[in-house]
């Protein structure tokens, strides 16, 4: 399993219009891989993401799974293979979490919804691994906004696709909670073999975890193992310098 991306082009059509955000983009995650997105506020890291996950249509070239262009899957093979987690509120809040992640299984019941005793394991299964077991029963109205950003990652892991995409799923937590997630986002990816792919704002975080990085820059996109892209200062072009600069030695930006 891969996801191939070849010389793909992403952003926006209105009527006979084009407005290119990113073109010319060529890389292949293999599974098994956590992928970060990073860049600056509007470079283009959700619409990148949103195309992947073919909720917006590319502007030219392809995307492959598996060797397969997604574009040729039906909506419902589609919810078997790719997971999204975007960042647009939930449109009912009054489910418990159990509920909510039990959403995730829609694309395996059978046309009157009801779980069978492997989708009910599966859901006591992401319950445990997303550390959800204490709010299980409350109303996803009740819970913080970072509650709730674990709960819907949750729904994503139970739909158990070989493609997860996550829209910067680590905005409302701390830094404890942060580290957390993405940890299970890296086992997951590791142990259950899938390709996870996120948007994130957490360089330092990123660079230690991550097995792959895409840097969308001003300039162009760089793609590739975080040590591979520190040691060709990679990180430098994320940046103007005037006011911050990265520090190969920490991984980290410096304020200047
Ligand atoms: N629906 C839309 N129609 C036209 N342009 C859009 C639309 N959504 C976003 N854009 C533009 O596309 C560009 C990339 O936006 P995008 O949301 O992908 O950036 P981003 O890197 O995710 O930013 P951020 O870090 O601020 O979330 C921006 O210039 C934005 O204004």
């Amino acid at each position: 399993m891969s996801l191939k991306v070849e010389q793909l082009a992403i952003g926006y059509r209105s009527g006979k219009k084009s407005t290119v955000i990113a073109e010319n983009l060529n890389f292949t995650i293999k599974c098994g891989e956590l992928t970060a997105i990073v860049g600056a506020n509007g470079i283009g890291k959700s619409t990148l993401l949103r195309t992947l996950g073919r909720i917006q249509p590319a502007l030219n070239g392809s995307i492959l799974l598996d060797e397969k262009p997604v574009s040729e899957n039906t909506v419902r093979e589609l919810s078997r293979k790719i997971g999204v987690v975007l960042t647009e509120p939930l449109s009912s809040r009054n489910i418990t979490v159990t509920e909510l992640i039990a959403l995730g299984r829609q694309p395996y019941t059978n046309w009157i919804g009801s779980l069978s005793a492997v989708d009910l394991g599966r859901v006591r299964e992401v319950i445990t691994l997303m550390g959800l077991e204490p709010l299980k029963n409350k109303k996803c109205f009740e819970l913080s906004d970072g509650q709730l950003q674990k709960a819907l990652i949750g729904r994503a892991l139970a739909q158990d696709t070989d493609l997860l995409l996550l829209d910067e799923p680590t905005t409302h937590l701390d830094l404890y909670h942060k580290a957390q997630i993405l940890k299970t986002l890296q086992g997951v990816a590791h142990n259950s073999n899938k390709i996870i792919v996120f948007t994130t704002h957490e360089l330092d975080l990123a660079i230690q975890l991550c097995d792959r990085m895409l840097i969308l820059g001003p300039e162009g996109y760089y793609f590739g193992e975080p040590c591979e892209l520190i040691s060709q200062k990679n990180f430098e072009t994320l940046f103007p310098s005037d006011l911050v600069r990265f520090d190969a030695k920490t991984g980290t930006f410096k304020i200047q």
